[in-house]
């Protein structure tokens, strides 16, 4: 599928293949994520989702194809140099120092904006304490607006899985990220979570884009303005919420079925297992 880059877009996903030995997860896959828009990555098992969000991280080169961000061509950039330049990210392994504060996790991810860095700041490096101050100053707000500031001297390993998720959200903002890529960020949550979650995401949306794999379909039909659809590795298509509950190729991929035969579902109406995780490839 030939589509053509959106010249507002934050990030742009051109054309991307990856190859996994003999094992082609994705398959000249195009993706664009505006500027203040939430962006969902949605597909059956197998479909390359996984992949997809690794290649926007960083951790998986393409094969082919280009990625820019803000207008600058970061193919084969690696994480830490995507970080550096606002592209944060939140993992389904959150990626925690257990043993570390709530407040000492989250300012391990500002040190984008640490001339001297969080580590030298921690041995009392010369010209450290000012930054440190702006830092910590930066971390409370960031937990205060995902209202766990009262948990910053808490030791991450002592919270419950929902609240760590929200520790490794409050440490992908601290670096005042240009766009947030979020895997599977309901994972585990229930469904009162999921709610605050999508309130969370709609609220950051304000300030930065969000590219988000997820396999809960409420969640995604409530904050994505637009999402792209994958099967085999593969855009099957791509559009807002409403366009894709209505689009029979979507209904044919997740169900393994033709549409006549069920003709009521819709990938929106997955959350009566609450996640779509299995469909579509029985
Ligand atoms: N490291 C790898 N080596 C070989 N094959 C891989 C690797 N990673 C993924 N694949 C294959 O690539 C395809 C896409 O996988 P991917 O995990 O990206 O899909 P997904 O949509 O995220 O699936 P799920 O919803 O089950 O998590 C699958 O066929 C998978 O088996």
């Amino acid at each position: 599928m030939t589509v053509p880059t959106d010249q507002q877009a934050l990030l742009t996903l051109d054309d991307i293949v990856v190859r996994f030995g003999g094992v082609v997860a994705l398959d000249g896959v195009h993706l664009d994520v505006r500027p203040g828009e939430v962006h969902g990555v949605i597909g059956p098992n197998g479909a390359g989702k996984t992949t997809l969000f690794n290649v926007a991280c960083g951790f998986v080169p393409p094969t082919e194809g280009r990625i820019h961000f803000a207008g600058k061509d970061v193919t084969g950039w690696k994480p830490h140099d995507l970080v550096d330049h606002g592209v944060a990210r939140s993992l389904q392994g959150l990626g925690l120092f257990d043993r570390l504060s709530v407040e000492d996790n989250v300012l391990i991810g500002a040190d984008r904006h640490a001339r001297t860095g969080f580590f030298s700041s921690l041995l009392s490096a010369p010209r450290a304490t000012r930054d440190e101050a702006a830092l910590k100053e930066r971390a409370v707000e960031v937990l205060d607006r995902l209202e766990i500031a009262d948990l910053g001297g808490r030791v991450v390993g002592s919270l419950p899985y929902p609240l760590r998720k929200r520790v490794a959200l409050a440490r992908a903002l601290v670096a005042e990220p240009r766009i947030l890529l979020l895997d599977e960020p309901a994972s585990g949550l229930s469904e009162t979570e999921m709610t605050e979650l999508g309130d969370i995401i709609l609220d950051l949306s304000r300030e930065v884009s969000v590219l988000l794999v997820e396999h809960h379909m409420d969640l995604v039909m409530r904050v994505c303005g637009r999402l792209t659809v994958l099967d085999f590795g593969r855009v099957i298509a791509g559009g807002t919420p409403e366009e894709i509950k209505a689009n029979p190729v979507v209904l044919e991929a997740y169900l393994g079925a033709e549409v006549e035969d069920a003709p009521t579902r819709t990938p929106g109406d997955a959350q009566a297992s609450g996640t779509t995780k299995g469909a579509g490839r029985a």
